[in-house]
Order: structure tokens, then C-alpha cells, then sequence
């Protein structure tokens, strides 16, 4: 058997594990893992190359009802993304169970015709084997295009090799389609962004999280060694802004010291690291705001 290469598209409703498998499989902090629904706002490039083929992960956002202008887009970008995949990966949540959310992934999934494998994660929140595999023929019946399924925890690692195993081995031949040592596409101002995103989202309570944008000013490399990056926290309302600066710039400060950590571990550099609170009222609402803060690479239409 020759050389594998090819892409595969994460689909799945928000929260069922996709950033944490990329993760996983990568072994790079590369999409942001945050409790909290629709973290992933992008599509993130994790590429794995091992000797027998190249895989390039999507994990695209999840596939949800649309609630305002930024939830249309992510939508958009999750199906579009489905399109150009060689395989598409399904996951579903055994914890959550089987929603509205995972008939509205299979329709998307059913109209795209792509090959699919399907993941049943979380496994390790079973209390039974029985109960999984009653699980599994729920989701099953969901999917007309499924090839074959697996049990995982990608948070325990159970399942997770010989998934990939069976993904490269079902990859059309072909060579590297990028350098051996790349793992992301994406660009370091976008992770750089999704760092800072992620350590609003971990240290605010319900009222920050699905109003937040990050935009990035100022990232370069200094003649002594320093990575400067200047950023701000795009908030909606007026109110906000204290909750992110917090008492006496704490919370601000705690943002700041969690999101330099990431990214010198990632950048493998000395990062300095600025970062500002800006109030963009609606900002979801407008096109060059989304784009803007959400660091989106697309045209709008
Ligand atoms: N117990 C358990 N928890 C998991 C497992 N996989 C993921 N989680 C948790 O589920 C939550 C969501 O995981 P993510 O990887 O961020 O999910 P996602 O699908 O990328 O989410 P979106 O970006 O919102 O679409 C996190 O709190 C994870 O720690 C698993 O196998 N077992």
C-alpha cells in the first residue's frame, strides 16, 4: 500500500469533543478546548503525518441553529467546509445524548454524500457496554453515508489510535500535501488570538463568553528575542468591560499571565504580551466587525 494523504472534516454539534480529539491526535495545543459551547469559531487546520499518510484535520464549528448574524456565518462555514473533505468524521456525544442538534449535523452530513466514519466519544462516561451500543444504533440511524464507527474518549485516549489508523487507511494514495513538521495552517496571529479567547472564556463567568472577540494588532518578532503582541478584547456592552479588567486590572492581568504561557510554550519564544478591553456594541451584527475580531479568512457574502 502507497503513501495516504488527504482531509478530513470534523463534524459534530458544539461541545461533543472535536477540539479535544484534534488535540489528541495532533499532540499540539492547536484548537481551543473550553467547556462552554462554540468555542471553535474557525476552521483549524491540525495536520498529522505519521509513516504511513498525512491527515489534514477540520474542526469545523459546530453545526447549530442560527441566532443571530455571527451564528449564520458559523453555519455556513461548517457545511461549506464539508466540501474538498475525503472523509468526514461524525462525532456525537454519548453524554449528551442524541438532540436536535445531531438531526441537524445528519443533514447536513446525508446531503454531502462524503464518505463518513462515525465517533461515539465520551465513552468513558458509560456506565455499560450494552448502553453504548444501544447508543450507537440510535446515532447510527441518523447517518446514510457511515462506513464504519468507533467508541472513543478523547479525553482519555480510548479508541483514538485504532480510529486513526482505520482514517489513514481509508484515505485515497497520494504524497505529503505539506512539510512534515507543520501541524496547523493556521496563522500564528490567529492562534494567538484563540489563546487569549480561550482564557477570557475559562475566567468569566456566563455573561462574557458568546460576546467576545480578540483582534491583534501588533505581533512581531524584536531584536532581543521578544514576540510583541498587542491585542483587545472586544466586548458588547459598556458593562462588560469591569468584568474583564476586573478589581484593580486582576482579572486582566490573570488573562494575560494564562494567555503568554500558551503562547511562549506554542511560539517557543519570550512573549510580552499587551492587551486592551474595547466595547464594540452589536459588533455581531456587522460584517467588518466579524471578520475583524473573529479573525475569520472568508468573504462574507
Ligand atoms: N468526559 C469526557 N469529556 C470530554 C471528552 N471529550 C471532550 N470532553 C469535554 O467536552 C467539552 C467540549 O470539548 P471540545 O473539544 O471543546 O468540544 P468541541 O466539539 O470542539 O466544541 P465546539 O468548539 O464548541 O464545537 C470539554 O469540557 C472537554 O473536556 C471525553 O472523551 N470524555
Amino acid at each position: 500500500m502507497g503513501y495516504k494523504s488527504g482531509i478530513v472534516s470534523m463534524v459534530g454539534k458544539p461541545n461533543v469533543g472535536k477540539s479535544t480529539l484534534i488535540n489528541r491526535l495532533v499532540g499540539e495545543k492547536i484548537a481551543i478546548v473550553s467547556d462552554k459551547v462554540q468555542t471553535t469559531r474557525n476552521r483549524i487546520g491540525g495536520i498529522l503525518t505519521t509513516e504511513k499518510g498525512q491527515v489534514i484535520f477540520y474542526d469545523t464549528p459546530g453545526i447549530h441553529k442560527p441566532l443571530h448574524k455571527l451564528g449564520q456565518y458559523l453555519v455556513k462555514i461548517a457545511v461549506g467546509a464539508l466540501n474538498g473533505s475525503d472523509l468526514l468524521l461524525i462525532l456525537v456525544d454519548y453524554e449528551d445524548g442524541i438532540k436536535a442538534s445531531d438531526h441537524l449535523v445528519a443533514q447536513h452530513v446525508n446531503a454531502s454524500k462524503i464518505p463518513a466514519f462515525l465517533a461515539i466519544n465520551k465513552i468513558d462516561l458509560a456506565p455499560s457496554k450494552d448502553r453504548l451500543v444501544e447508543f450507537s444504533k440510535r446515532a447510527l440511524a441518523l447517518f446514510e453515508n457511515v462506513e464504519k464507527h468507533f467508541f472513543i474518549s478523547t479525553e482519555k485516549g480510548d479508541g483514538v489510535d485504532e480510529l486513526l489508523e482505520e482514517i489513514i487507511k481509508r484515505l485515497p494514495e497520494g504524497s505529503m500535501l505539506y512539510p512534515e513538521d507543520i501541524v496547523t495552517d493556521r496563522s500564528s496571529r490567529f492562534m494567538a488570538a484563540e489563546i487569549i479567547r480561550e482564557k477570557v472564556l475559562l475566567l468569566t463567568k456566563e455573561e462574557i463568553p458568546h460576546s467576545t472577540g480578540v483582534y491583534i494588532h501588533d505581533f512581531q518578532d524584536r531584536e532581543n528575542g521578544v514576540l510583541f503582541i498587542r491585542a483587545d478584547i472586544i466586548v458588547e456592552r459598556q458593562s462588560q468591560k469591569p468584568i474583564i479588567i476586573g478589581k484593580n486590572g486582576a482579572m486582566i492581568k490573570k488573562i494575560g499571565v494564562l494567555a503568554r504561557q500558551d503562547m511562549e510554550y506554542i511560539f517557543d519564544s519570550r512573549v510580552f504580551l499587551e492587551l486592551f478591553v474595547k466595547v464594540r456594541k452589536k459588533w455581531r451584527e456587522k460584517d467588518n466587525f466579524i471578520r475583524d475580531f473573529t479573525n475569520l479568512n472568508e468573504d462574507l457574502e
